[in-house]
C-alpha cells in the first residue's frame, strides 16, 4: 500500500478564484473553499451560478469550453492547477464526472472504463485490474455488462460507468456534476448510497447537485454560490436549517427556525462593492452592501 500522503497534501485550495468566458462574461468572482482530504463537501445554487465553471476551473477542463483564470489560484496539496490542463489534474489525482452522462455510446462498458485514466500514462496491468474490480465492487451491474454497448444501458447504468470510468483513475478528489439529474427515485438513491461508498473508501468529493436535499445529507460542508460568488458556507446540517435553504433548495415553506436567529442574506441579494461576512452557528454570510435586491429562484 502507497503511504497515505497528509492532509495538507490531499486537500483542495481555492482562493479567490474569477473565471471568465471570453472577454465579457464574468462567471466567478472572488471564489474561494476548501475540500479537506477525504471529505464530502457540496456546492448548492440556482442555474447559471457558477457550480459547473467552478468544477471545470478544478479539473482542467475550462480552456476547453472558452474559459480562462483571471483571478486566484487553485492548488491540490502541493500542486498548482491552472484551469488549462486536464492531465495535470488527473495526475494530482483530481478526476470529473461531468454532467449528461457522457458516455462513448458505440464503444463496449469495458472499454469505456479503459478509457479512464488515459492520462496517467503508462500503468501496470496490475493497478487496472485493481481499479476495475473497485467499479466492479460498486456497481456490480457493470460487472455484468462488460461487452454491452454503452448506448444501450439505461440512464442509470450509464451515470454508474461514467462514475466508473472516473474511478478507473484512481482519483484522491471526486468532482461529480449533476449525477442525479434525470434519473429515477430508486436511481438517484442507489447514486447516493455509491457517493457514500467511495468517500468511505477514502476519497474526497466536490459535488454539484440540484437535488439539494441528497447532497446536504452526503456531505460535511456545503456552498451556495449565486450569481458567481458564494453567499452561504457551514456544515451541510446547519446549512439545511436556514430559512434561505430552506426556501430556496428544499422546497419549504418556512417559519423562522429556532437554530437560525439572524439575519438572513438570501438569494435575492445581488451586486457589490464592499464585503461583510457574518458567522451565526457555523454558517457564513456573505452579503455584499450597496446591492440592489432582485429576485432570483432557485432552479
Ligand atoms: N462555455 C461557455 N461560454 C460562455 N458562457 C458560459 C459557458 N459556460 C457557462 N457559461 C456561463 O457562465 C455562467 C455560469 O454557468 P455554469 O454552467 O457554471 O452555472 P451552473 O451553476 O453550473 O448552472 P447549471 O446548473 O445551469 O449548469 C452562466 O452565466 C453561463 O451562461
Amino acid at each position: 500500500m502507497p503511504e497515505a500522503p497528509p492532509d495538507e497534501e490531499a486537500a483542495l485550495y481555492v482562493e479567490g478564484l474569477d473565471v471568465t468566458y471570453g472577454r465579457a462574461l464574468s462567471a466567478l468572482r472572488s471564489v474561494s473553499l476548501t475540500v479537506p482530504h477525504g471529505a464530502v463537501v457540496t456546492l448548492l445554487g440556482p442555474n447559471g451560478a457558477g457550480k459547473t465553471t467552478l468544477l471545470r476551473a478544478v479539473s482542467g477542463t475550462l480552456r476547453l469550453h472558452r474559459g480562462a483564470i483571471t483571478a486566484g489560484r487553485i492548488r491540490y496539496g502541493a500542486t498548482e492547477l491552472d484551469g488549462r490542463d486536464p492531465v495535470a489534474a488527473v495526475r494530482a489525482g483530481v478526476v470529473q464526472v461531468p454532467e449528461g452522462r457522457r458516455v462513448f455510446a458505440g464503444l463496449t462498458v469495458d472499454e469505456n472504463l479503459r478509457t479512464g485514466g488515459l492520462g496517467l500514462g503508462r500503468r501496470r496491468p496490475a493497478q487496472i485490474t485493481e481499479a476495475r474490480d473497485r467499479v466492479f465492487s460498486l456497481f456490480p451491474r457493470l460487472a455484468e455488462r462488460t461487452g454491452q454497448a454503452a448506448g444501450l444501458l439505461s440512464g442509470g447504468e450509464q451515470q454508474m460507468l461514467a462514475i466508473g470510468r472516473a474511478l478507473m483513475a484512481a482519483p484522491r478528489l471526486l468532482l461529480l456534476d449533476e449525477p442525479s439529474l434525470g434519473l429515477a427515485p430508486q436511481m438517484v438513491y442507489r447514486i447516493a448510497e455509491v457517493i457514500r461508498e467511495i468517500n468511505a473508501q477514502g476519497t474526497a468529493v466536490l459535488l454539484v447537485e440540484q437535488n439539494a436535499g441528497m447532497a446536504l445529507s452526503l456531505a460535511d460542508t456545503a456552498h451556495v454560490l449565486e450569481v458567481g460568488e458564494v453567499r452561504l458556507s457551514g456544515p451541510a446540517d446547519e446549512l439545511a436549517r436556514t430559512d434561505a435553504v430552506r426556501r430556496l433548495y428544499l422546497g419549504e415553506t418556512t417559519e423562522t427556525t429556532e437554530t437560525t436567529e439572524e439575519t438572513e442574506t438570501t438569494a435575492t441579494t445581488q451586486t457589490t462593492e464592499t464585503t461583510a461576512t457574518a458567522e451565526t452557528s457555523g454558517v457564513t454570510h456573505t452579503s455584499r452592501t450597496t446591492g440592489t435586491t432582485e429576485g432570483q429562484g432557485a432552479a
